[in-house]
């Protein structure tokens, strides 16, 4: 495992961000500025939205607190790691580890099971295939999707799809499971069993959740909303009213 840089700070803080500021250069004179000045620190354990209108630059956020992108300016400490320091050859390590990713889309591999999909980042972590095969099977299980581990996706609704991605997430026991959208393709019905999950997965598993959502009704259940608009934090706000208690 590589060494990891770390940086002295409050161990409860697993997200540190401070005055980030992401710009695109798109030809000179050009520069597109998406990000202009978050602050944002999310503590271990916490069930955080992020909220704002088409554009607004969640995306773009998500990207950089999941180490996918990294900011042009502005410092960004992830779980005691101080992403700065970390070099472009680190960044796919700290991501697997770190970091739990649920898309939309899903994102399963094609033509390979459900289980060996919910392997992947423990082989990409280098654990051992008995190891790897009996947490894919526990994590499977925790989704309720215990008795379709051989399934490929094809053969997979949405909502299982998901299911999948998500004990996926959770393969390398990130400290963050980064959640874009999660219910965006899902029926109702069906994305308020994913949300469900997200809920127990929040209480019973301790797991810090960032969700990017434009339904205001899901952030509403969540501890905390923030609301970013033209690249800004414009608002904080408490949430968890509706069903952080079921
Ligand atoms: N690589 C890029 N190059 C240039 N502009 C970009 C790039 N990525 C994003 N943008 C621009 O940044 C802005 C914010 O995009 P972003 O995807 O972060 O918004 P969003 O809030 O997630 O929107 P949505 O809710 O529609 O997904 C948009 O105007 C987009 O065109």
């Amino acid at each position: 495992m590589e060494e990891e840089i770390m940086t002295p700070q409050d161990e409860n803080i697993i997200i540190d961000m401070k005055g980030i500021y992401k710009r695109f250069y798109i030809g000179q004179p050009n520069e597109l500025e998406i990000l202009r000045g978050i602050d944002l620190r999310v503590k271990k354990g916490e069930f955080l939205s992020i909220v704002g209108a088409s554009g607004s630059g969640k995306s773009t956020l998500m990207n950089i607190i999941g180490a996918l992108d990294r900011a042009t300016e502005g410092d960004y400490v992830l779980d005691g790691v101080q992403m700065r320091d970390v070099p472009d050859s680190q960044l796919s390590s700290i991501r697997n580890r770190k970091i739990g990713f649920v898309f939309q889309t899903f994102n399963l591999i094609p033509r390979t099971s459900a289980l060996s999909n919910v392997e992947l980042p423990m082989l990409y972590a280098g654990m051992s295939g008995g190891e790897r095969a009996r947490r894919a099977k526990e994590l499977l299980e925790l989704v309720e999707m215990g008795d379709r581990m051989k399934h490929m996706p094809s053969e997979l609704s949405g909502g299982q799809k998901q299911r999948v991605a998500i004990a996926r997430a959770m393969a390398n026991d990130p400290a963050i499971i980064l959640a874009d959208e999660p219910t965006g393709a899902l029926d109702s019905a069906t994305g308020r069993l994913v949300m469900d999950l997200f809920h127990r997965l929040h209480r019973e598993q301790g797991k810090t959740i960032v969700l990017i959502t434009h339904n205001p009704e899901l952030a509403a259940e969540t501890e905390h909303i923030v609301t970013i608009s033209d690249g800004r934090i414009v608002s904080r706000q408490q949430g968890g009213e509706v069903r952080a208690a079921v």
